[in-house]
């Protein structure tokens, strides 16, 4: 049987699933393999997986309420909404460290700290 999946790109692409179709159907529809030993090597490895995306979704929510405490900070003693040239150094941090996809990250961060412009 063929089934619709969507790639990272966002566009369908076609793939065999065999899911229900061998001995270990569900396990092999979860992790995407009937092999066992290659199956419990991605449960395990997913378990981490899980674990650090908590920890990230933790420290976004963590700086986003430290960005919003100084801005209000800031501008509660006659200073500026944002300081430019503090962003232009987290972004290039982030360059430098993680490339362009870093950019593009560091720009998500700083706005989920500042709210829409
Ligand atoms: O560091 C500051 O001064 C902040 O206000 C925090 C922060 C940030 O999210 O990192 C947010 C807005 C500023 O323009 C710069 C940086």
């Amino acid at each position: 049987m063929m089934t619709d999946v969507v790639e990272s790109s966002g566009s369908l692409a076609r793939r065999d699933d065999r899911s229900g179709t061998g001995p270990n159907g569900a396990a092999t529809a979860r992790t995407g393999t009937d092999d066992s030993a290659a199956a419990e090597r991605i449960v395990a490895i997913r378990e981490r997986i899980d674990e650090i995306d908590r920890t990230i979704i933790e420290l976004w929510q963590e700086r986003a309420a430290l960005s919003q405490e100084v801005g209000a900070t800031r501008m509660a003693s006659g200073g500026t909404r944002l300081v430019l040239s503090r962003e232009r150094e987290i972004l290039e941090r982030f360059r430098r460290e993680l490339g362009a996809d870093g950019t593009q990250l560091a720009l998500l961060l700083l706005r989920a700290g500042r709210g829409p412009l």
